[in-house]
């Protein structure tokens, strides 16, 4: 039993579909993912192996944490810049290979920094899928200059796309550090009739919205539920993640119904 047990609702647990928690992991040693897991591994459901951080790191090294995440429940999979490098060089039947024979059960494929057409990236989708993975995609560009030119309507195309092809969730571009990309302004705040738009359009429980930054997580919570998906959460904030979510911090204390 948790300490406080009383004074806290139960929040459903895994495996879930509503109220994902995806956490960042930008190149943990095992000691320190196995801690944080043995504290917090209840609250998270996916990690991704951030961006093109996996080729630094031994196979049996790799192979472990995947093992050891998927001890607790967790799902790890590579961040999508390593799907797309792979794109970049052809190797695209190698890295499915690559990935299947590490462990790696699900995988992301985006087109964020990589040229990689609508309709290419939906057949892409489809392989993996054939290929016995399950695909969270992202939406999104991480040049902010290119990504402006994705208009909101843009954006619930390209989800939809997304869906149709096979992907289970669409993650939505916000890159590490929040700001100035996708919904968010330069300070990280979410513009409010962009994100109302997708919010009306698109199934929330197949949306995972990256919002590494605690006003945003709290934006989320406040404006979706308790059960929205969030990701590109640091590995630190998980605690105080889960805390915000069943009305356990300031900002949603009284305002969260489980
Ligand atoms: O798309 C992402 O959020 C991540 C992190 S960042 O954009 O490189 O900051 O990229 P990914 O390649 O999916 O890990």
């Amino acid at each position: 039993m948790n300490a406080f047990d009383f004074l806290t609702p139960p929040r459903r647990g895994k495996p879930r579909k509503n109220g994902i928690t995806m956490v960042l992991d930008k190149g943990m040693g095992i000691k320190t993912a196995r801690d944080l897991m043995e504290i917090s591994s209840d609250y998270v459901d996916f990690i991704k192996f951030g961006w093109g951080t996996l080729p630094l790191h031994r196979r049996d090294a790799v192979m472990e944490k995947i093992e050891m995440y998927r001890s607790f429940d967790v799902e790890a999979y590579p961040g999508g810049t390593l799907f797309e490098i792979a794109y970049l060089n052809d190797k695209i039947q190698e890295y499915f290979d690559e990935a299947r024979s590490l462990g790696f059960e699900t995988l992301e494929i985006s087109n964020g920094t990589v040229e990689i057409e609508t309709d290419e990236k939906c057949e892409l989708i489809e392989k993996a899928v054939n290929e016995g993975f399950q695909i969270i995609s992202e939406v999104g560009k991480k040049d902010p200059v290119r990504d402006r030119l994705l208009s909101p309507e843009d954006r619930v195309e390209l989800v939809r796309a997304d869906l149709k092809a096979g992907a289970c969730m669409v993650l939505m571009e916000a890159r590490e550090s929040g700001h100035n990309i996708g919904i968010y302004d330069e300070n990280g705040n979410v513009k409010e009739e962009e994100f109302n738009h997708l919010l009306n359009e698109l199934p929330q429980d197949r949306i995972i919205w990256e919002a590494p930054q605690k006003n945003q997580q709290v934006y989320f919570i406040l404006k979706i539920g308790p059960d929205v998906n969030l990701g590109n959460i640091p590995p630190e904030e998980i605690t105080a993640l889960e805390t915000i979510r069943r009305g356990l911090r300031g900002d949603t204390l009284g305002k969260v119904n489980l």
